[in-house]
């Protein structure tokens, strides 16, 4: 099928590559002029792991395609609409400019018949609101939220936990248009809800909501673990066994960030709220609140260890991106940190395998360095922020030459506090006594 691709970001580029190579025939279109560029010579804008490779061997077939020219995606019988959906700068509200611009500006190019597909996500009443105008001209609209989370994209998109359409009732066009171009993935046996709009809306927000709850829950058990002396890491063992809860997504640490989590809940609570029905969604607010306390108390536990004092101390920061197998810093819990030790006077040394480049872009003023070593030399302490494999696999004794004193906070609760304490460390986490 011909199919096009508006918004070439973290989603769209990997949403284009994965549907040229389940087959289709894909033009990928951004109003970044260098994305396109960089797209088109099949180097990723961002890091993710094997969309490189997805990129190199869909374009060189000929099969996908990045342009700036919107006309191109003329031909094409389904549009996927991608671009972003960041939050507002003053509110906790849903910036739909880029949505709204998006889809005004592809209806001179729809054929009746053509199918367009909001990716993005928006709050509940959105897709309603558009769909008026693509009707207008005889095309149909589908909400598929997406779920794919960053450093899995790829497999995400090919392989999803399951697919959802949020179409007008009886729109069986539609539904026919999306299962063939979703063929090979439903050919997995993947389940696919087709529901109304409204549905397919809340249902991306839900699933978000879901998931940064049971991270601030475990969050707020850390805070209890911290005063009464207990590990919440064990106390996550113990409470995931039972299959009702599942371990999944109960790491205690810094918190959630990400382009996704934050401002997904936040808009969430602003659209329940505009619609009377803000109460449900006041638990959200503590959500929110258990995680950004969770930068505080590292800042907190960072002074303590240092004996009190953030000022000129030598502090070596390794993880800036909001988690591992990703070059995001978007609302990063760790990059945030690492800018507020820095703003109480630490001399900062920060670094991270990818995110050194996207952190510079938002965080100019701090100091970067390539490895955990550079970051770790003549150190007072060192934090672990971001839970890469190779921070992970870090021999404390060979590590403890590096630096002036042998302390590391572990803000992940990824590394083994026996093995750090036996090489001489003094070693403190989130949770954890
Ligand atoms: N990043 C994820 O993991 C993820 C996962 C699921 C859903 N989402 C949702 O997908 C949407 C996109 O997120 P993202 O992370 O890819 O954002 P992003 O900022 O990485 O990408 C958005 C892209 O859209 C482009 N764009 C903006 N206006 C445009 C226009 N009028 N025409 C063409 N291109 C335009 C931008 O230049 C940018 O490249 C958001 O709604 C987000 O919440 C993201
Ligand atoms: O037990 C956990 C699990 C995650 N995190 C943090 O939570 C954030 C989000 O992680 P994750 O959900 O893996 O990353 P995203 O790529 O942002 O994916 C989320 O956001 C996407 C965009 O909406 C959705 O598509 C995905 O389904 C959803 O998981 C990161 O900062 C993680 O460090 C924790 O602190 N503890």
């Amino acid at each position: 099928m011909k199919i096009s691709v508006v918004g070439c970001g973290y989603l769209g580029a990997v949403h284009a590559s994965s549907l040229a190579k389940l087959g289709h025939d894909v033009v990928g279109v951004d109003i970044d002029q260098a994305k396109v560029d960089l797209l088109a010579s099949a180097q990723a804008p961002f890091y993710e792991p094997g969309l490189p490779e997805l990129l190199g061997e869909t374009l060189a077939t000929g099969a996908l395609a990045f342009t700036t020219d919107l006309s191109r995606v003329r031909g094409a019988v389904v549009h996927f609409i991608a671009v972003g959906t960041p939050q507002q700068e003053n509110s906790n509200a849903v910036d739909l400019r880029a949505v709204e611009s998006a889809f005004d500006a592809i209806i001179p190019h729809l054929t009746a018949g053509d199918v367009v597909v909001g990716k993005s996500t928006v709050p509940v009443g959105t897709a309603q609101r558009l769909a008026a105008r693509i009707e207008a001209v005889g095309a149909h609209v589908v909400w598929n939220p997406e779920f794919l989370r960053e450093g899995y994209a790829v497999k995400d998109t090919i392989s999803p936990d399951r697919l959802v359409y949020g179409v007008r009732p009886g729109d069986d066009h539609a539904v026919a248009v999306l299962d063939e171009v979703y063929a090979s993935v439903l050919a997995q046996d993947i389940p696919r809800v087709v529901t109304d709009f409204a549905t397919a809306e809340l249902v991306k927000v839900a699933a978000n909501a879901f998931l940064a709850t049971k991270i601030s829950f475990i969050n707020a058990m850390a805070e209890v673990a911290e005063v009464t002396g207990a590990d919440v890491t064990q106390l996550a063992d113990a409470i995931g066994y039972d299959q009702r809860i599942g371990r999944k997504f109960l790491n205690a640490g810094l918190g959630f960030g990400g382009g996704c989590l934050p401002k997904d809940i936040r808009g969430f609570m602003a659209r329940a709220s505009e619609l009377g029905a803000g109460d449900a969604l006041n638990f959200l607010g503590e959500v929110d609140a258990i995680n950004l306390r969770r930068r505080e108390r590292m800042v907190d536990l960072c002074r303590e260890v240092l004996g009190g004092t953030i000022e000129g101390a030598r502090i070596a920061v390794l993880g800036l991106a909001f988690k591992p197998d990703s070059d995001d810093v978007r609302d990063s819990p760790a990059l945030d940190v690492a800018a507020r030790l820095a703003e109480l006077g630490g001399r900062v040394r920060a670094t991270d395998p990818q995110a050194i480049e996207t952190s510079r872009r938002v965080r100019p003023g701090l100091d970067y360095v390539a490895t955990a070593k550079e970051a770790a030399r003549d150190a007072d302490v060192v934090l672990v922020l971001t839970e890469w494999r190779e921070y992970r696999d870090i021999d404390p004794d060979e590590f403890g030459s590096v630096v002036a004193v042998r302390a590391i906070l572990d803000g992940r609760n990824c590394l083994d506090p026996v093995q750090w304490r036996e090489a001489g460390w003094t070693y403190r986490a989130l949770g954890r006594p």
